[in-house]
């Protein structure tokens, strides 16, 4: 998938933003090769939303509830995000799963960054049941959504360790820190060198024809 530089990005949030902060960041600096043009919410009074209002960005809020039906909302969210003509679509930390109008328009270029080394911890809880687990590692997962609940190609994986008295939020911290730095680093190289998914393999680098 080659994408015209810089990539129109439009990121995803349902909480803190921490992640969308890590990419306005790096926006800010033109080689990085991609540029935020809106950022959507499933529900407003978010720090996330704050953050993109702090930086200039245009924002946009799509209840479920404001809808008839879950279809309506995904459609909704669909035509809302076609309308800023992004690139690429990154959900960070956006709690809603994707229906299939969103993924008819945006399948292929929809990322999703997760708090846990898939196919293992899928879901809304990915730090606290990996805990739960009594796993040795953990860590966070960028990867194509696609139908399924956290089950699409992999783009890169973070490793941490989970340490003996971690509690949920110290061990979801340190996955934090390495999943900002792997998102960051990932969303650029997409944006600049285009990426290529076969199957379930993903690989920076556009087709070779
Ligand atoms: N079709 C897909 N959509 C999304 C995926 C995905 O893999 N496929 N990943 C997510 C994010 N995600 C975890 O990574 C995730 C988000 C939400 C849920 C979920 O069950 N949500 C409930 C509502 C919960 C709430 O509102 O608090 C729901 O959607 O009804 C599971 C996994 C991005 N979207
Ligand atoms: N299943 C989705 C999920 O659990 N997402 C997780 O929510 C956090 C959002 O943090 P942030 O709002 O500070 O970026 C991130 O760790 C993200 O992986």
């Amino acid at each position: 998938m080659p994408i015209p530089t810089p990539a129109r990005l439009v990121v995803l949030v349902s909480g803190s933003g921490t992640n969308l902060q890590a990419l306005i960041d790096a926006t800010s600096d033109p080689a990085y090769g991609a540029r935020i043009v809106a950022v959507g919410a499933d529900r407003d009074g978010i720090e996330g939303l704050a953050r993109a209002e702090r930086a200039g960005i245009p924002t946009f809020v799509k209840k479920v509830g404001q809808f008839s039906s879950r279809e309506h909302w995904d459609r909704a969210m669909a035509d809302t995000v076609a309308g800023f003509e992004p690139d690429l679509v990154v959900s960070a930390g956006f709690m809603k799963l994707a229906g299939e109008s969103f993924l008819e328009r945006f399948g292929g270029r929809f990322v999703n960054t997760h708090p846990a080394l898939l196919p293992s911890f899928p879901g809304m809880h990915g730090a606290a049941d990996a805990l739960e687990h009594g796993v040795k590692v953990t860590g966070a997962t960028l990867f194509v959504v696609d139908a399924g609940v956290d089950t699409g190609p992999i783009l890169a994986q973070a490793v941490v360790p989970v340490e003996d008295d971690d509690t949920v939020e110290s061990l979801h911290e340190r996955i934090k820190v390495a999943e900002r730095e792997m998102l960051v680093e990932c969303v650029g190289r997409m944006a600049r060198e285009g990426y290529t998914i076969t199957g379930r393999k993903v690989r920076f680098g556009a087709p070779v024809h």
